[in-house]
């Protein structure tokens, strides 16, 4: 996977260079390239920014230098990504989504966000997915595009060493992963649940799973209207 970046804070994403990122970059699973979007700019300023029309506050970023960013980074085959309080959620759907794409080319926007035609004029030549970590607003899409970036390449193939990390981890098949635990077997006088200890795998897989569904009912009933719930799950509930 192709990933290109065009931010006015270039340096923000230096984390992107680091851990498993930096592994996934290392090995030519994820070619990664952060472009400064001032080097499209063409006056003395290097002016991205500018007054809303209509008024109110803030500044609104210019489509010209947008317009010549995607130009040169774009290909028929790029995803345009651009991350903003009034996008779809991103969710562990939307990543695995994303992590099959060949190209994602991210513009996270800073100010009161960017000149509307400039995902209009992509949208004629490539897909335009506007994305939303959350109900909350950020100063800029930088961060937003770290943790994209870092969702969909822990998804990659070769990314994860143990890809069974990926089957029991939340979200995955629509529920919240159980709690966890390691040695020692007490701490703090707090035993770790016996089953866990027991050997026994197949009783504890479905300890797990009732652990799961029981969190997830209580912490995001949203998400268990939408979930697999077999008889077995049923039962855990009606307890
Ligand atoms: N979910 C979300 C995205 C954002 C921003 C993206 C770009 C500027 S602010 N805030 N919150």
């Amino acid at each position: 996977m192709r990933v290109d970046v065009v931010s006015i804070f270039p340096e923000y994403l230096a984390p992107l260079e680091l851990s498993l990122i930096g592994k996934a970059r290392g090995l030519g699973i994820l070619e990664l390239q952060v472009h400064d979007l001032r080097t499209w700019t063409n006056d003395v300023h290097r002016t991205v920014d500018d007054t809303p029309y209509g008024g109110g506050p803030g500044m609104v970023m210019r489509p010209e230098p947008w317009g010549r960013a995607l130009d040169q980074v774009a290909t028929p085959e790029s995803t345009l990504i651009v991350p903003t309080p009034a996008g779809e959620p991103f969710t562990q759907r939307v990543a695995h989504e994303l992590a099959d794409l060949p190209h994602l080319i991210f513009a996270p926007g800073r100010y009161e966000g960017i000149d509307q035609r400039v995902l209009d004029h992509a949208a004629t030549r490539m897909n335009v997915r506007e994305v939303s970590l959350g109900d909350y607003v950020l100063f800029g899409g930088e961060v937003a595009v770290l943790v994209i970036v870092e969702a969909i390449t822990r998804l990659l193939p070769g990314v994860l060493g143990n890809a069974d990390s990926l089957v029991e981890e939340s979200h995955t098949g629509g529920l919240l992963e159980a709690p966890m635990y390691t040695k020692p077997a007490v701490w703090r006088e707090q035993p770790v649940p016996e089953i866990l200890r027991s050997g026994d795998h197949g009783r504890i897989a479905r300890w797990r799973r009732a652990q799961a569904v029981l969190r997830t009912a209580e912490r995001r009933p949203d998400l268990l209207a939408a979930a697999d719930l077999d008889k077995r799950d049923l039962d855990v509930l009606n307890e």
